[in-house]
Order: C-alpha cells, then sequence, then structure tokens
C-alpha cells in the first residue's frame, strides 16, 4: 500500500530560535517564507513523499550515495571528499601531543573544513538568492524532479555531517560559531529541502544506507550506513538498528489512515485488522531494539557515538547556541538529532489517540515534528486532522464498548500495551546507554530531560488502556 503526499494543511512554521527569533536565509529574506513554500516543494518530489507498506517513512528510493554534481564540479567532488574521510579526521583530530607543530598541532579536521572551496550552490536546483524567496521557491518547486529533491536532501546530509563535525569532533570545549564556508549553504540548502540547519533524524537515519544486496530487504544483515562521523560497529549499528525499525513499522504506518476510515464507515474487522498490525509491527520493533546490544556496546555509545548528534539548544556544552558565520551575527538554538524525530510512534499515538496530557511532553514532541521531513508532518497533520471526527478510532472503540466491542477493545488494548512496551524498553536502554554514565545531569541529544520525559510518554500510553 502506498500513501501518497498530495496535500498539506501543515505549512512549516520558521525555524525559530529558542528566543523566538526566526533564522535568516543568507537572502536576508525571513526564511519564514521560503521554507513554509517549499513545503508544497518537498511533497512534490521529495524522497520522503510516499509512505508505503514496504518502508514506512524510509524513502521511497535508495538514498543517493553521492552528489550527481562531483561528477562534473571540482568544488562538489572536493566537498564529497572531506566527507568520505571525515572518521579519519575525526580520529586524527585527537591525535596531537604537546608540543607538536606544523600539521600535526591541533585542530586538524576543522583546518581542513575551513580550507573547503565555497559549496557550489550555484550549480543545485536552488532558488537563486536575487529572487525574491518566496516566488523562486514556488518556481522550483513546479520544476523539482525526484533527481534534483535527491540531489538537494543529499547536499543536506552531506553539510550536516560535517557541520556536527566541526563543532563536535574536535576534541576540547566546542567553538562558539560555525564558519560561513559551512554554516551559509547549509542554512540554504536546509531551507530548500524545507528542514532546520541542523543534524535531523532523517539525515542521520531515513536517509543514510544502502542496501548490500540492492533487490534484497532492508533489514539488519543487508544494510550498512552511507556515512558515519567516527565510525566502527557500534555507531554503524546504532544507527542500521532505526533503519531496519523503521522499516519494519512500514505496514503499520501505512495503514492507518485506512484505520481511522474504517472507523467513519463503521467497519469493525477493519479497524480491528489495523489494530493487529498496529500490535505486530510494535513487536517486531521491540525484537530489533533488543538486538542493539549486540553491536552497540553501552559504554563506547556514550564516549563517542552521541556527542556528534548533539545540538545547540538545551545544551549546557553550548548554552547560548550557535552562531552561524555569514547568515546571523546572533547565535541559533536547535535540537540535535534524536529518535523523537521519527515519525513512526508520534503517528501511533494518533492512529490511536494517545493524548500527551501533560504540556511539556507534548511540546517537545511538537518541536520534534518541526524536525522531520514535510511529508511526514503533513502525515502526521492528516492524522491528527481525522481523530477531530468519526475517523478517532479510540473513539469509535470505546463507542463498541459492549457486543462486538470486545474484539475491538482487545486489539486497541493489545496494540497500547505494545507501545507501552516498546516504551518501557526504551527507556530502559536511554538508561543504559546515557544516564548510567553520566556524571552530571544530562540531557538527550535532542535537548530533553530525557529520563522524566521518557517515563512520561510511557506512563500516559498505559494510562489510555481500556477498562
Ligand atoms: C541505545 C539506543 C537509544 C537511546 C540511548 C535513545 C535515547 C533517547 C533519548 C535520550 C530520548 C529523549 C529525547 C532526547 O534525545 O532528548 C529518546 C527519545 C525517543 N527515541 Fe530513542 N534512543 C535509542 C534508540 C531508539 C530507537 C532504536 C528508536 C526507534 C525509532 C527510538 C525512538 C525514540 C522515540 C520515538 C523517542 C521519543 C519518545 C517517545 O515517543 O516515547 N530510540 N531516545
Amino acid at each position: 500500500m502506498v500513501v501518497a503526499m498530495t496535500s498539506c494543511s501543515h505549512a512549516l512554521r520558521g525555524h525559530s530560535s529558542a528566543c523566538g527569533r526566526p533564522s535568516r536565509p543568507v537572502t536576508g529574506r525571513r526564511q519564514r517564507c521560503s521554507a513554509a513554500l517549499l513545503v508544497k516543494c518537498s511533497i512534490a518530489s521529495s524522497p520522503f513523499g510516499l509512505v508505503t507498506k514496504e518502508r514506512g517513512f524510509l524513502p521511497s528510493v535508495d538514498p543517493l550515495r553521492r552528489l550527481a554534481l562531483m561528477q562534473h564540479d571540482a568544488a562538489a567532488a572536493e566537498w564529497e571528499a572531506a566527507l568520505a574521510d571525515l572518521p579519519k579526521l575525526a580520529v586524527a583530530a585527537g591525535g596531537a601531543q604537546a608540543g607538536d607543530s606544523g600539521p600535526t598541532r591541533g585542530g586538524v579536521l576543522r583546518r581542513a573544513l575551513r580550507a573547503l572551496p565555497p559549496f557550489p550552490l550555484d550549480k543545485l536546483p536552488l532558488p537563486r538568492p536575487d529572487e525574491p524567496a518566496g516566488e523562486s521557491a514556488l518556481a522550483s518547486v513546479d520544476g523539482a524532479s525526484g533527481a534534483e529533491a535527491a540531489e538537494l536532501w543529499r547536499a543536506y546530509l552531506l553539510l550536516s555531517f560535517l557541520a556536527h563535525a566541526y563543532v563536535w569532533c574536535e576534541p576540547g570545549p566546542p567553538p562558539s560559531s560555525l564558519p560561513a564556508v559551512l554554516a551559509v549553504p547549509w542554512v540554504r540548502v536546509a531551507a530548500a529541502v524545507g528542514m532546520p540547519p541542523v543534524l535531523t533524524y532523517a539525515t542521520y537515519n531515513l536517509y543514510n544506507w544502502r542496501r548490500l544486496d540492492p533487490a534484497g530487504p532492508l533489514h539488519l544483515g543487508n544494510i550498512v550506513c552511507l556515512q558515519n562521523f567516527l565510525g566502527g560497529p557500534d555507531e554503524e549499528w546504532f544507527r542500521l538498528v532505526h533503519v531496519d525499525i523503521e522499516g519494519r513499522a512500514g505496514p503499520a504506518v501505512a495503514g492507518l489512515e485506512a484505520m481511522q476510515s474504517a472507523a467513519a464507515a463503521d467497519d469493525p474487522a477493519a479497524v480491528v485488522a489495523g489494530l493487529t498490525d498496529v500490535a505486530a509491527a510494535l513487536r517486531d520493533m521491540q525484537n530489533t531494539l533488543s538486538r542493539m546490544g549486540e553491536k552497540c556496546d553501552p559504554y563506547i555509545y556514550y564516549q563517542r557515538v552521541r556527542t556528534p548528534m548533539s545540538g545547540w539548544r538545551n545544551n549546557p556544552d553550548l548554552p547560548q547556541g550557535l552562531i552561524y558565520e555569514g547568515v546571523s551575527t546572533e547565535p541559533m538554538q536547535l535540537y540535535g538529532e534524536t529518535g523523537a524525530q521519527s515519525s513512526v510512534l508520534h503517528a501511533f499515538d494518533a492512529g490511536l489517540g494517545v493524548q500527551h496530557d501533560q504540556v511539556w511532553l507534548r511540546e517537545y514532541l511538537g518541536a520534534m515534528v518541526q524536525h522531520m521531513p514535510p511529508p511526514h508532518r503533513a502525515f502526521l497533520a492528516r492524522l491528527a486532522a481525522a481523530n477531530g471526527g468519526a475517523s478517532n478510532v479510540r473513539s469509535y472503540v470505546m463507542s463498541h464498548g459492549g457486543g462486538a466491542g470486545g474484539e475491538l477493545r482487545d486489539a486497541y488494548n493489545a496494540a497500547v500495551e505494545e507501545m507501552e512496551k516498546f516504551r518501557s524498553q526504551h527507556k530502559a536502554f536511554a538508561f543504559n546507554y546515557i544516564a548510567k554514565w553520566a556524571k552530571r545531569e544530562a540531557t538527550g541529544t535532542g535537548g530533553s530531560d530525557f529520563m522524566p520525559a521518557l517515563a512520561g510518554y510511557r506512563d500516559t500510553t498505559s494510562r489510555h488502556l481500556l477498562g
């Protein structure tokens, strides 16, 4: 089953900093304007424009491995070469000894990135800086092909990894600013795909894999990462577990809208089938999550894997945020990459009518939605909108509390129970991989006060069980 993203009522809000100041594109025009219009672009041609039974929220076409542009553009080739070298540079970055001078003195990674040629923005299918951002965005929307959108997403991945490596992969405290050579193209490309200029789950996981057997499944054993920070089995496996989980959620995710329609059409058998798919997918997801420790060691994860995912909002290491040189003299504050930006649990919450009543929990998940590809935001918005009427599955099950309702209620409770189990299991991972090692109070890479937050999401879920 394929769910096409043909409409979007959920326009992207401006990517604002914590202080509410919208970040500005290099054109000097408000990013809010272009980003909102580009939601339409991404829906028309984005690799994330379809939600499928086979892949869920993973891109419908396997991700681009390199910028196509690098075949005939020397600067693009240099940027791709820097990305390929990133794990080497990141290890070398900590290698200098006291008294070393010349090329071996500290800062090798940051120096290499600062020395890159200007990113070939003018050769990407972007709105031209001299055009009004909104109109040009709209023009590029209508002309954008799937190949152009894939190229822009690859550019977004490349710039996101290099920028986060610049900030986090040299030893010592992070810098307070990102040089213009990285910041300016990153902000432009991020706006073009309708995303914030920060590492997101979409580029870290969803758009960061290839299949060993191109005809084989998107499962552990047949997938490898396109890009790492430091590399090694722990980082690779951590990410691939997410990719496998996303694929396994596919059949249930793609059936959520049909399940809501079945409720509206008073078709209990179809609602039970949809709920059964959700429970089955969550069981599969737990099986995969339980394999995390096979190749991702908690201590290595804590020491090496998680830091480069961090953002600069609610992060004690960068309390003021990060200045994007050439973009703004004011620091931006943006959350880092986290599983909370996966659309899967958000979609199951919406499909099952699970509402997080505590304001801070709801607001945090709401902020994470702004870090998802625009078509996924649109998908979630449609699920949420349908909950306002006869399509609300939870209300439907409650209103069928007697008679045939036994089967409905059991199927609903089984789905909620599996979601509660996934959240419990996940919370235990967050403890074993982060909280246990933290010497001071830790926030997640996504910036949350995560232990109470994860307990809150789990407890709200179980409160939705019908008695
Ligand atoms: C060792 C493995 C993992 C650790 C240590 C971990 C850690 C965290 C943390 C700390 C948060 C709080 C948000 C923040 O970053 O501030 C979070 C949220 C979240 N993570 Fe993970 N995570 C792991 C694996 C996964 C996997 C494999 C998934 C599957 C997609 C996932 C999905 C989520 C979701 C959906 C949330 C939002 C909370 C919820 O809806 O229950 N995580 N994670």
